[in-house]
């Protein structure tokens, strides 16, 4: 999306051909870096270490890494290395393991001479499906806030409340739960965004707040315990979310504080859609709660705080006692019971596997390969 008046994506092919640009996403919201990308150790370390995030996005950075991967070793052991490395870079998101399904299922028929050439040209498949499986998700979703404004007084504000980022920053472009809200920005629909911190790596206030502001779109950020007090007096007409990983039953995982939310939500009939491309659909999982993998990151991003000074420096600073223990989940498990719906490139979903098998067939094969 635009970065005052320019337009970015996340992650692209530079025009040498082969190494890969990516927003590092740690810099921001204070400083706006650039990463070159120039090996398959390079997009590892990328998705570890968070300079990528976002469930697309890190599908995309690994899609890439396997093509840079194919330049360094095209045989059959490179192959299984790259996956293998690239894979259990972070375990939640699906669509990790989707795109490197993918990027293998095009390369490991073909002669090992033909596949950095072929790698790149999945991988650039791969980004400009995600762009416009996020289109689909901007129109599905739009329709959704039409639908509020018809019930509200002409000129009246639509509060929306999203949660972390599911924004351009972690797709490729526009974003899963942010693509509806621009789409209604760029058509003039008076929309207002309440953007939770998301503590405690802050891809709210770090990522979705910047990325909203440079877009033009009205927000406010708030503390992640703020949003029930909203809900319960009105000032939430929707919340949009994205998601990691959707089970077969329809249970949402997502960034940890999305379970929170959507109870807030369902206690004050507050309707609480996930905005998903369908890679980030998991028919190998029945049960979400109880199957899906929630990672769990280093207690320094909870016992740590990093910003800038008045003078302008950066600086990170301890927030919490030493030898004090932390735990620092970094993700939870919405059940389907309290999602209203999910808003995908095919439509909005009942959050069920009857419709989720319906609207994706194709997922369902991937599963049981
Ligand atoms: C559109 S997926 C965005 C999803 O990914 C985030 O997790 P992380 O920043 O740790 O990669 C968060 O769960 C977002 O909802």
């Amino acid at each position: 999306m635009k970065v005052d008046g320019k337009h970015f994506r996340s992650i692209w092919r530079e025009r040498d051909g082969w190494t890969v640009g990516a927003i590092d996403q740690r810099r921001l919201p204070h400083e706006f870096v650039v990463a070159k990308l120039v090996s398959c150790e390079d997009a590892v370390v990328a998705i570890r270490d968070m300079l990528v995030r976002g469930a697309p996005l890190i599908g995309a950075t690994a899609a890439y890494g396997m093509a840079l991967a194919m330049r360094e070793d095209p045989s059959d052991a490179g192959l299984k290395r790259a996956y293998d490395r690239l894979v259990v870079a972070r375990p939640t998101a699906i669509n990790l393991k989707w795109a490197l399904d993918e990027m293998r299922a095009a390369l490991a028929p073909i002669d090992p001479v033909e596949r950095a050439e072929a790698a790149y040209a999945r991988a650039d498949e791969i980004v400009e499906q995600d762009v416009e499986i996020n289109r689909g998700i901007a129109a599905n979703g739009f329709a959704l806030i039409e639908a509020i404004m018809a019930k509200k007084k002409p000129g009246e504000t639509i509060n929306i409340l999203t949660h972390c980022n599911a924004g351009w920053l972690a797709t490729v472009d526009w974003g899963t739960a942010t693509a509806p809200i621009y789409l209604a920005h760029e058509r003039g629909i008076k929309i207002h965004v309440w953007v939770d911190e998301t503590r405690p790596r802050n891809q709210g206030a770090s990522l979705t707040a910047w990325e909203l502001g440079h877009h033009g779109v009205p927000h406010t950020v708030i503390p992640d315990n703020t949003g029930g007090h909203l809900m319960q007096h009105g000032m939430v007409d929707l919340a949009i979310v994205g998601t990691d990983r959707v089970a077969a039953n329809g249970d949402v995982c997502n960034k940890i504080g999305t379970y929170l939310k959507a109870l807030a939500a369902h206690d004050n009939g507050v309707p609480f859609y996930v905005a998903l491309p369908s890679p980030t659909i998991d028919f190998a999982v029945d049960d979400g709660i109880r199957d899906i993998p929630i990672e769990q990151r280093s207690g320094t991003e909870v016992t740590e705080m990093t910003g800038r000074t008045a003078d302008g420096r950066l600086e990170t600073v301890r927030i919490v006692p030493e030898g004090s223990p932390v735990a620092n989940y970094a993700f939870d498990v919405t059940p389907a019971r309290l999602v209203t719906g999910l808003i995908t490139e095919r439509g909005v979903l009942k959050p069920d596997r009857a419709a989720l098998a319906a609207a994706f067939p194709e997922r369902i094969a991937a599963a049981a390969e």
